[in-house]
């Protein structure tokens, strides 16, 4: 007997729509991401991606459409629910606690520790302590797959910004997530971190099947990492379709840099897109 395969789809959005005030930030977007996939979503500034991604991972509620994580309906979520379903959404600016050490901004991530409440550590502190060694070995173990173990007991404020970034990336890590949205994750970093955060990126989603979506201004990153890009422009999707489709479509070309240098001849591949551009 056969067994039924699992849906290739792990996210579906469907006809996702939200304003503010007269403007329709995201206009009916539908989009699929498929399960063990690194899925692009590109356009130029204020084509609706971050707000996108708010709507997706429960920062915003939807005025419109649906979302399906494996199959099941979040759509409304708040974050915090989304994240015990394994959905989590990094932003643009991290957002470290800047005075806790590296090692301690991995231990927090979890929620429901024992040793949050006066009561379980007063009681239990053999557990708590017993909690706190696996949290630590954990938060170890990314440090170490991040390879920046040697900033582990700094204070998180201090890191450059590629580190923070990465750092990011370890938190999203300490609950094993399912998919993960990375918005503008080499935004401001340098080249060397780049390709550091691209290899994490490559290495999460070949060696522990994290799925991935991201948004990214340099189409350099996003060709090397993505096995298919959506392109969206004023809210709603232009093209969707491989790498190499995407970065020569004379559409999200003009959409970047207007009508007269795409006929020109001018393609994105290989091209940092500075923000603004467009
Ligand atoms: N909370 C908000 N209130 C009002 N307008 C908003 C809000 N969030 C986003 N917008 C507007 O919605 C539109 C889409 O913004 P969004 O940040 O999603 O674009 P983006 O594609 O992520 O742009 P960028 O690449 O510059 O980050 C923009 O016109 C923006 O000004």
């Amino acid at each position: 007997m056969t067994r039924p395969q699992p849906s290739p789809d792990l996210l579906v959005v469907q006809n996702l729509g939200i304003s503010f005030g007269g403007l329709k930030a995201v206009d009916g977007m539908s989009l699929t991401i498929r399960r063990g996939g690194i899925s692009g979503l590109i356009g130029p500034n204020g084509a609706g991606k971050s707000t996108l991604f708010n709507l997706i991972a429960g920062y915003h509620r939807p005025t419109t459409g649906r979302v399906w994580l494996a199959g099941e309906d979040i759509t409304g979520l708040p974050p915090h629910v989304l994240f015990g379903k394994g959905l989590l959404r990094t932003f643009q600016i991290a957002r470290e606690f800047s005075t806790l050490t590296v090692r301690e901004n991995l231990m927090m991530v979890p929620g429901g520790q024992l040793g949050e409440t006066w009561l379980g550590a007063l009681l239990r502190p053999g557990r708590v302590r017993a909690e706190e060694r696996a949290l630590r070995a954990r938060a170890d173990e990314i440090l170490e797959f991040l390879q920046i173990t040697h900033v582990a007991g700094l204070p998180a404020g201090g890191l450059s910004g590629g580190q923070k970034k990465l750092l990011e990336l370890g938190r999203t890590m300490m609950v094993d997530p399912k998919i993960v949205f990375l918005d503008e994750v080499g935004a401001g970093v340098n080249r060397t971190l780049l390709y550091a955060i691209a290899d994490a990126i490559r290495r999460l989603n070949k060696e522990r099947g994290y799925t991935f979506c991201l948004v990214e201004h340099d189409m350099q990153f996003i060709a090397d990492l993505c096995d298919d890009v959506t392109c969206m422009a004023q809210g709603r999707c232009l093209a969707r379709g491989t790498v190499e489709t995407i970065l020569s479509d004379e559409a999200v070309i003009a959409a970047y840099l207007g009508r007269g240098r795409a006929a020109k001849g001018m393609g994105l591949a290989g091209t940092p897109i500075e923000a603004g551009v467009a």
